[in-house]
């Protein structure tokens, strides 16, 4: 009898994706899975990935060179429960034939939802005010006329003040971020993309811009370069992919030309900002402060890591895209990539790499 083809899945993830497992049939179909409530180890999926014919992972699960090697030729389909793919080698993917399918679109409402949160969280210094409230510290006992008081979102008390949202990456969750955003009437939107990013200056905006701004009711949406962003925003929302091409895109450099009462926002991968620039930014003042819900080296498991001291910077574990009803659409996005690919029909949501 010859040997079952197999799937690995490093995480349970729910009935109702998992259940869409039973399309394959399983006399011809294992199917391996991490049940532990953490991420599988290494040494599991190594064990468990040769001769696999499909593979789903997490953004926890790093695909390399060497996994791949052990996984062998007959892996058809990695696929990943998120939309960033920056803990995949695209290039050892790409030189096996093997697809990469990934969970855009059904994640972009709730990590909006989240970097907006953090927006308001960190212009209200809401992160110092928790803090202080759970150590028994109230600070309001006087009712201290500026007490944490922060810079106000958008165009304040008399609705004439102007102000400058700056996005560095403008995809898909930046645009729903502006959205969310726009009601505090925003009169100016700056952004950055791959080619606007080193250019010599501002760029007239584009059609779709000036459409983009007439429909959410903002003055002006036009492209710019990074220094501009850094130098002309009163908020900054990083929203780019990981990888290589942006990492420490947000440097001293850019942290020095913020304005003083600028907040900067991360809800797209740590990598994208140089930590160590951001705690010195927080400490001397350069900047109000900062809303992270991703940081290099997560997961923070200690409590000494120096963001953590600062009261200006509000930090939260990698939850952009968890409420439970984006979780599941992803899940399932997954598994019916995952199906699809080993199968060899077309993936629903597939990274041409
Ligand atoms: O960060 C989360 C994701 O890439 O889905």
């Amino acid at each position: 009898m010859s040997e079952k083809k197999r799937i690995v899945i490093s995480r349970y993830i729910g009935e109702r994706a998992m259940s869409l497992l039973n399309e394959l049939d399983r006399d011809e179909w294992d199917i391996i899975l991490w049940k532990e409530n953490e991420p599988a180890s290494r040494e599991w999926i190594e064990k468990n990935v040769p001769n696999a014919t499909g593979l789903l992972v997490l953004l926890t699960d790093k695909v390399n060179e060497s996994l791949l090697e052990i996984a062998g030729p007959s892996l058809r389909i990695v696929s990943t429960m998120s939309v960033g793919y920056d803990h995949v080698d695209t290039s050892a993917l790409r030189k096996r034939g093997i697809k990469l399918g990934f969970t855009p679109d059904v994640l972009t409402f709730a990590v909006a939802d989240l970097t907006v949160l953090l927006c308001l969280m960190a212009t209200r210094n809401a992160g110092e005010g928790l803090t202080l409230v759970k150590n028994g510290q109230w600070p309001n006992l006087a009712f201290g006329p500026f007490t944490l008081c922060g810079p106000q979102i958008g165009a304040g008390v008399d609705g004439t003040k102007p102000y400058t949202v700056g996005f560095v990456g403008f995809g898909r969750i930046a645009q729903a971020t502006l959205k969310r955003l726009a009601p505090y009437d925003i009169s100016r939107c700056i952004y950055t993309n791959s080619t606007s990013r080193q250019a010599p200056g501002p760029q007239a905006p584009s059609e779709a811009d000036k459409e983009l701004a007439k429909s959410l009711g903002v003055g002006e949406i036009f492209a710019a370069p990074l220094d501009y962003v850094a130098k002309e925003s009163d908020l900054v929302i990083v929203l780019a992919p990981g990888g290589p091409s942006t990492m420490h895109i947000i440097d001293e450099r850019f942290l020095r030309a913020m304005k003083n009462h600028a907040v900067l926002v991360n809800t797209s991968r740590g990598t994208l900002v140089d930590t160590d620039a951001l705690v010195t930014a927080l400490r001397e003042k350069w900047i109000w402060g900062t809303g992270l819900d991703v940081v290099e080296g997560e997961p923070l498991i200690k409590a000494d890591h120096p963001l953590l001291a600062l009261p200006r910077a509000v930090v939260l574990p990698h939850i952009g895209s968890a409420t439970t009803d984006t979780r599941e659409a992803m899940a399932m996005l997954a598994v019916t990539n995952l199906v699809n690919g080993v199968l060899g029909r077309e993936l629903e949501r597939e990274v041409k790499i």
